[in-house]
C-alpha cells in the first residue's frame, strides 16, 4: 500500500539559495508526524510545496500513490490535502456554527442555500454538532468569532480544516500565540483526532510535539537530518546538538 503523502527527493531553490534539499519524507496511513527544525530550517518552505503555495524546482511529492507534484493547490485540496494556516484567516463577523455550517455543507452538497435548508439537511446537521462537540466549541458556538479566546480560534481552524473530511492534514505550528493555560485543551483536542486522517504536524512547541507525534523528522538547512520515532530523535545526540540543546524552543 503506497504512502497517505510522500515526497521523493522534493527541492526548492531561491536564487542561489536551496530552501528544500531533495527531501525525501514518508508519511505513513493513519500517521502523528512532526517536523521540527531550527528557524530558518525550511519547514515553511515545505508545507508550501506540499500544499502548491510554492512549485518545486525538482523532485515529486504522492498524494497516496498519486502525483500531486504539478496540482495546484485547489486540486490538492479537492484530493484531500488539508491544512491548517500559521496566521489566523478565519472570518471574525462569523460564529463558530456559521464557519463550520459553511464548509460542511459546502463539501455535503448543501451549496450556499445551506441556511434555508438546514433543518431538511439532519446529516448536515449532524456533522456540524459533531464537530462542534469534538472542537469543544460549544459554549462559544454563537459568539462572533474576533471574540474568542486565542486558543478557541486555533481549535476553531482545525474544525474547518477537518469539515473537508481531509485524508492527510498538515497542521502548521497549531499552538502559535496559544497562551500556556490554554494549551492543554488544545493538546487534548489534537490527540482525539480521527485516525483515518493522517497528520503532518510542523510545531515548535517540543511539549506538543514530544506529546503528539510517534514519529519525528528534523530539518537542518533544508535537508533532512534525522527521522525516527519519538525516543529515537531524543536520544540521538546529534540532534539534541543541534536543535534540542538549550534552544529548544527557539
Ligand atoms: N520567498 C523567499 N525568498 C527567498 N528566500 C526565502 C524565501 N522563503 C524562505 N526563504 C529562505 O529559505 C530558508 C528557509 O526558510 P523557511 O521559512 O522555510 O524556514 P522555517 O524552518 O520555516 O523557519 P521558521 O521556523 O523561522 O519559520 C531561509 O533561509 C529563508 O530565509
Amino acid at each position: 500500500m503506497s504512502a497517505a503523502l510522500q515526497t521523493i527527493a522534493l527541492e526548492k531553490r531561491f536564487g542561489g539559495l536551496i530552501a528544500t534539499d531533495k527531501v525525501s519524507l514518508t508519511l505513513e496511513h493513519g500517521a502523528r508526524h512532526a517536523l521540527i527544525g531550527p528557524n530558518g530550517a525550511g519547514k515553511t518552505t515545505f508545507v508550501n510545496l506540499l500544499t502548491g503555495v510554492l512549485p518545486a524546482n525538482g523532485g515529486q511529492i504522492l498524494l497516496d500513490g498519486n502525483d500531486i507534484t504539478r496540482k495546484s493547490q485547489i486540486q490538492r485540496a479537492r484530493l484531500g490535502l488539508g491544512r491548517t494556516f500559521q496566521i489566523n484567516q478565519l472570518f471574525g463577523a462569523m460564529t463558530p456554527v456559521e464557519s463550520i455550517g459553511l464548509a460542511v455543507s459546502e463539501r455535503m452538497g448543501g451549496g450556499r442555500d445551506f441556511w434555508r435548508r438546514v433543518g431538511t439537511r439532519t446529516d448536515i446537521l449532524d456533522e456540524i454538532t459533531g464537530l462542534i462537540e469534538r472542537f469543544r466549541l460549544t459554549e462559544v458556538m454563537d459568539h462572533p468569532t474576533r471574540l474568542l479566546p486565542y486558543g478557541k480560534q486555533r481549535l476553531l481552524e482545525i474544525a474547518l480544516a477537518l469539515a473537508s473530511n481531509p485524508r492527510v492534514l498538515l497542521l502548521d505550528e497549531p499552538a502559535a500565540g496559544v497562551p500556556e493555560a490554554e494549551r492543554g485543551e488544545l493538546l487534548e483536542t489534537l490527540a482525539q483526532l480521527p485516525r483515518d486522517v493522517s497528520i503532518l504536524l510542523i510545531e515548535h512547541d517540543m511539549d506538543l510535539v514530544f506529546a503528539f507525534a510517534e514519529r519525528i523528522t528534523v530539518l537542518v538547512n533544508g535537508a533532512l537530518f534525522a527521522d525516527g520515532t519519538v525516543s529515537e530523535i531524543m536520544s540521538d545526540p546529534r540532534v539534541q546538538a543541534v536543535y534540542l540543546g538549550s534552544d529548544a524552543h527557539a
